[in-house]
């Protein structure tokens, strides 16, 4: 199936910029290609360059793991992974079970569509933490308020959610309308990648049929494993008809909050400016004498409701994060291991 995807890409069109270009060293300007990461399986990765679609070779120390959809990797002639490029953003998640590793989900996505309809879904609580997900990642968040046409309460809504973070952009719109792909094209442009995060039923699939002009009968294609059972294979990156890309992986619609306290900080930003002002630095705002917290809010200054989210949401990521740092740890040592290794056959082989 990918295989069909043309080979017809610039470097730019596949979101290659400056921040990639300056990671690379004279040499490997001369003799390797960037290549970008539209596949991870269990034992291969498939990318995309300007000489068109590959399947990469592995050194035998790294593990397809160890990429993910939408890494940028510098290959040689034979489509041999050198190197990995530092990406410009990385949204993680814990993996399932008692094993608390960090899974990659993606790599290099620009911009989240954090997507919630006009209806029973939409719940300041959700949106936080896909917000704060979204700062942790280092990606641009932006809340698509689908069913719009479904629902009397659409100005009401879209106000709620630009107020939970300063600069907001909250686009309603219908999921199902030919104009969707207008509607979301600011974000769209050429080399730009996108992902889509939300609940079950609000209308991702609908969006991202539009945006990639396909149907859902020609996205997961059905393959029978070794044991004869049959597995779903997920075209992960996808081209926009527009320009840009679309990032989709089984990871990205189980999105837990992890590890998160930067972003937390960033979203909550309000009441940490006011916490700055109490009397104690330790102030846990309660009923402490010159706290300025309370004092916001018994002026109607700030949402008491807010100050309840912020606290579950803090408490949430400590439980998570203290578990995930040992592993988050181990990590770190591997792809710098991963790093070195390919490093020291480079120099080797006198490159
Ligand atoms: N009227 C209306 N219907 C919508 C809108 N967005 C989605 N729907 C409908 O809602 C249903 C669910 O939409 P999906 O796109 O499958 O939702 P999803 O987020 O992909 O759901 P999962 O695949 O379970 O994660 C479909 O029947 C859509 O046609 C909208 O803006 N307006
Ligand atoms: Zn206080």
């Amino acid at each position: 199936m990918t295989n069909k995807i043309p080979s017809t890409y610039t470097q730019s069109e596949l979101g290659f910029s400056s921040y990639f270009l300056s990671q690379l060293s004279l040499d490997e300007l001369e003799n390797l290609s960037p290549m970008r990461v539209i596949e991870v399986h269990r034992n291969k990765l498939n990318a995309l360059g300007e000489a068109g679609f590959a399947e990469l070779s592995l050194d035998p120390s790294t593990s397809s793991g160890d990429f993910a959809v939408g890494d940028w990797v510098l290959t040689d002639e034979t489509h041999r992974v050198k190197r990995l490029l530092t990406p410009k953003s990385s949204m993680t998640r814990r993996a399932a079970g008692t094993n608390s590793a960090i899974q990659f989900i993606a790599n290099n996505v620009d911009t989240l569509f954090i997507v919630t309809s006009c209806n029973a879904d939409f719940n300041e609580a959700r949106l936080e933490r896909y917000l704060a997900l979204s700062k942790e990642a280092g990606v641009d968040a932006v809340i698509l308020l689908t069913k719009a046409d479904l629902s009397d309460q659409v100005e009401e809504l879209q106000r709620r959610a630009e107020a939970l973070m300063h600069n907001l952009i909250v686009v309603p719109l219908n999921a199902t309308d030919e104009d969707v792909s207008d509607k979301l094209a600011p974000w769209c442009g050429s080399g730009q990648t996108i992902a889509l995060v939300g609940s079950s039923g609000v209308g991702k699939t609908t969006l991202m049929n539009s945006l990639t002009g396909e149907s859902s009968a020609t996205q997961g294609i059905r393959e029978d494993d070794a044991k004869g059972r049959h597995t779903t294979t997920y075209r992960s990156m996808r081209p926009i008809s527009g320009g840009g890309w679309v990032i989709d992986t089984p990871g990205m619609r189980a999105l837990r909050l992890h590890d998160n306290a930067d972003g937390i900080t960033a979203v909550f930003d309000e009441i940490i400016q006011v916490a700055s002002q109490c009397r104690y630095a330790d102030c846990q705002h309660e009923n402490e004498p010159g706290c300025a917290v309370q004092h916001a809010i018994a002026n109607g200054e700030l949402d008491a409701e807010r100050l309840k989210r912020w606290r579950k949401l803090q408490r949430e990521d400590l439980h998570n994060s203290e578990s995930v740092a040992e592993s988050r740890k181990r990590e770190k040592q591997f792809s710098k291991t991963v790093n070195n290794v390919v490093r020291g056959k480079q120099s080797r082989k006198g490159h």
